[in-house]
């Protein structure tokens, strides 16, 4: 898959976003983006998905199968999980998605309207439906954003699975989620810019801090569930009755 002289702005009189990117992907690749708030990550996948035309230049030999898992997942259609994937598995000629349920743990979310997920739940639904196809072009969006433990830690060995079928990988990642990866990529967007470099070395692990949260006791269920959510480790210390002072659940990050 080819960019070539690829721009790309908004609206007629807007700034360019993206200014004469030029790369070449090539089959097995795994690629890791980059940039600031704001550089133009999701306009980039966006354009390499299909969903957006470049304003100027072109992008050519795209994979048929194209798998796009966005940042925010459109979680207001007016289905379960079940029925949105079963109606995605059809869009998708019959994929297989029961899979990618049972791998990213969705067991328990199936019968839930999409409506009512949490963000880190609704990201899954993002990730089954676009890796059901077995795409030739993985786009995923901050992947690792609002995941619980265990499938960060699934999301690396199912891109180097993607990967290893021939498949293009590529992810926006704050988080240097895949950096283990060998032969992993590096793009980053600067100014508008694409560069290509290499990753930056494997983030040493963050050290940990561990802050003692005191709330009323009838909103711990929510606290705790929205920090487990967001991927922190958030376990109850002490519901009885207590001074201010006194801890009520703790966090550790
Ligand atoms: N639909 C839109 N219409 C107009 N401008 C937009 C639109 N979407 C994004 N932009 C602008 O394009 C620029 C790049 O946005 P984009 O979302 O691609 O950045 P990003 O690198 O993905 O940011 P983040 O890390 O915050 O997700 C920003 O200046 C943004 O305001």
């Amino acid at each position: 898959m080819r960019l070539t002289n690829v721009s790309f702005r908004y609206r007629r009189r807007d700034p360019l976003v993206i200014e004469d990117a030029d790369a070449h992907l090539a089959p097995g690749d795994v690629i890791e983006l980059t940039g600031v708030n704001g550089a133009g990550k999701s306009t980039l996948l966006r354009l390499l998905a299909g969903l957006s035309r470049p304003t100027t230049g072109t992008i050519s030999e795209r994979p048929p199968v194209v798998g796009f898992a966005p940042d925010r997942f459109p979680a207001s259609q007016p289905f379960t999980v079940t029925a949105y994937l079963r109606h995605m598995s059809r869009v998708r000629g019959g994929a297989r998605w029961e899979p990618w349920a049972e791998r990213l743990t969705m067991g328990h979310l199936l019968a839930t309207p999409l409506g009512d997920l949490s963000k880190g739940s609704a990201h899954k639904v993002g990730l089954a439906q676009a890796l059901m196809a077995e795409p030739g072009l993985l786009i995923l969006d901050e992947p690792f954003a609002g995941l619980d433990a265990d499938t960060r830690q699934a999301l690396p060995s199912i891109a180097a699975e993607v990967a290893g079928r021939g498949g293009i990988v590529i992810a926006s990642d704050h988080q240097g989620g895949l950096r283990g990866l060998p032969g992993l990529r590096h793009w980053s967007m600067v100014d508008g810019r694409l560069k290509e470099g290499s990753a930056a070395p494997a983030a040493s692990p963050p050290s940990q801090a561990t802050v003692a949260v005191t709330l009323p006791a009838e909103e711990l269920p929510r606290f705790l569930a929205r920090m487990r959510e967001e991927g922190f480790q958030a376990r109850e210390l002490d519901t009885a009755a207590q001074t201010p002072a006194d801890p009520a659940a703790e966090e550790s990050a």
